[in-house]
């Protein structure tokens, strides 16, 4: 796991590649991006997800161009990249939440553990209990704190009995670190908590259905650094049994919990990296000119 948070662009302006000179005479902006070539290290060994010339459109506009890239398994990897860049549409495609969206389509090829996740017989509520997603903004039902855990196991039917329900929220509380904070007001409604505790519980929601896969889309940009450094701890923790994939803003918060990062760009993936790679010696110029804030 990756520690560094501070001194990236210090880190990423010493190094004296010969390309540093070429960034000085235009503009990041002017960089013409080859379509579907990704710098770095794209694929993995051992993946979990292969994704091969994924293209997403929203009614004509293409906000996904030919990206290809692994993922692999128990790995942490961040998207990061300027606002509009695709992260989101890109996370979005990895459980099918694009589905809701009328207008937008899915081109390529998307597989989970090898079976294509657009296959139109997949059961789309058993993907999405394998590839689990928390969101922006903590959205507990408006129930109690035990019913929040509780649901998705009593409609996937992975209780039989009371106590075992009781222990598969136990359980999700404790790897969400809630347990202490929740176990004597299990039956008080979850808006009562604090944002922190809430997106904890959103987190608890999503490990009780027993996922292989989390994906968070800014998890941390409604809380305090306190809620957010706890959320960061929980992804160090967790990252031992399953894949996550989270969007970020905070090229700190990538430096910090992923294991590789990948810098999207106006719908194009430029460089997919070992983390302290892409933060401390990128290989392309657009990475390097947003994490030293040239633009973003
Ligand atoms: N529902 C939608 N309908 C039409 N266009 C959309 C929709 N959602 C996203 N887009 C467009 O797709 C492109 C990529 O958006 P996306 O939200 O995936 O980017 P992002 O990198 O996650 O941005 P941000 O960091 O601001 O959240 C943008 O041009 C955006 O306007």
């Amino acid at each position: 796991m990756n520690t560094m948070n501070s001194g990236i662009s210090a880190e990423a302006e010493n190094q004296d590649e010969p390309r540093a000179a070429s960034v000085a005479e235009h503009k990041p902006e002017d960089t013409v991006i080859e379509e579907g070539k990704t710098v770095g290290k794209p694929f993995s060994d051992d993946p979990k997800f292969k994704l091969r010339n994924v293209e997403v459109f929203y009614d004509q506009a293409r906000a996904i161009k030919n990206i290809s890239l692994d993922i692999g398994r128990n790995e942490v990897i961040a998207f990061i990249g300027p606002s509009g860049c695709g992260k989101s549409t890109f996370l979005r495609c990895l459980n099918r939440m694009n589905d809701s969206i009328d207008i937008c389509r899915v081109k390529g090829s998307l597989a989970l553990d090898d079976h294509d996740i657009y296959d139109p017989k997949r059961d789309v509520v058993e993907l999405r209990a394998r590839v689990g997603m928390v969101f922006q903004k903590p959205n507990p039902f408006p129930k109690s704190i035990y019913d929040n855990v509780a649901y998705g196991p009593r409609i996937h039917g992975l209780a039989n009995r009371k106590s075992e329900l009781d222990d598969i929220v136990e359980n999700s509380l404790r790897k969400a670190g809630l347990w202490e904070e929740a176990k004597d007001r299990l039956d008080a409604t979850a808006t009562g908590m604090s944002g922190g505790q809430q997106q904890r519980l959103c987190i608890a929601r999503a490990i009780a259905v027993s996922p292989e896969v989390i994906l968070m889309d800014e998890p941390c940009s409604a809380l305090d650094p306190i809620a957010t450094a706890r959320v960061e701890e929980l992804i160090a923790e967790m990252s031992e049994s399953y894949t996550i994939v989270i969007v970020t803003h905070s090229m700190q918060q990538a430096a910090r919990v992923s294991h590789r990062t990948a810098y999207f760009h106006l719908g194009h993936l430029v460089e997919v990296n070992e983390t302290n790679k892409v933060f401390t010696s990128p290989q392309h110029e657009l990475t390097e000119s947003y994490i030293t804030g040239r633009f973003g």
